[in-house]
């Protein structure tokens, strides 16, 4: 048996950039190619080997995520909360998923901003944008930082779990870009240079409002996913 998923394929035109793969229910690993060959599988992001003293040492190598090069967020319309507490971090991720919404052609009357005080507040701010800005997506942006208290774990779960009962119940795509960390360090680590994490999740934002569009038949879908899709 096999399931339809979508992924972006890189190279071709924003709406026949989604197209249906056949993969297997197992897993990844035995996934079947466009052609019907069996792919080869994936290597694994962590990799368990023999360490000293005959312990197993796991190395977690990050893969990360690509993206395809022609996302097109010509037609989109994007929310993007940002919270202020660890205000520089966040100001920095804001400033990258803008330079990015703009790389990925959409327009700036076309991203609507809000602010709110901190990571709690983003959900009911990102309900209200949903429901008052006819977005096709918002990024929600803050910095958690574990501090003495059981604080950052409270908030980061509540706040991860509004965020995706918001998405599924107004299938309005969220991007989960609350960055949870040890320290100051780590925060830094993620949101300045090319590691700034809001250019992914500018670019989630782009390709899922793309996939809920087409999807949800708003718009024409390229002609090859058209084929598979409809
Ligand atoms: N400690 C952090 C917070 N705490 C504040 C809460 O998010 C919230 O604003 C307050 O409890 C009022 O409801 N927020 C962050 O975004 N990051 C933190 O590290
Ligand atoms: C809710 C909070 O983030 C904040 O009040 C936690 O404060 P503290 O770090 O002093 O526990």
């Amino acid at each position: 048996m096999f399931i339809l998923t979508c992924r972006p394929h890189s190279a071709r035109g924003p709406a026949a950039a989604y197209r249906l793969h056949r993969v297997h229910p197992l897993g990844s690993g035995v996934s079947l190619a466009p052609s019907g060959r069996r792919a080869r599988p994936r290597a694994p992001s962590s990799i368990a080997s023999p360490g000293q003293g005959g312990s197993l040492r796991v190395q977690c190598a990050k893969e990360g995520v690509r993206f395809s090069e022609t996302l097109d967020g010509t037609s989109l319309r994007v929310g993007v909360v940002r919270s202020r507490w660890n205000e520089g971090v966040t100001e920095s991720l804001l400033e990258a998923v803008k330079r990015t919404l703009k790389e990925c052609r959409v327009a700036d009357d076309n991203v609507v901003e809000v602010e709110v005080p901190g990571a709690f507040e983003l959900p009911l701010a990102a309900r209200l944008m949903i429901e008052t800005q006819r977005v096709d997506a918002v990024v929600c942006l803050g910095c958690l930082i574990k501090g003495e208290t059981s604080h950052f774990d409270l908030i980061a779960d509540k706040a991860s779990a509004a965020l995706m009962q918001l998405q599924m119940s107004t299938q309005t795509p969220i991007v989960f870009g609350i960055l949870t960390c040890t320290t100051m360090e780590q925060a830094t680590a993620r949101s300045t240079g090319a590691n700034n994490h809001g250019i992914e999740w500018a670019k989630t934002a782009v390709e899922m409002g793309t996939v809920k569009n087409v999807m949800l038949g708003k718009w024409p879908a390229g002609k090859e996913s058209k084929k598979l899709l409809f």
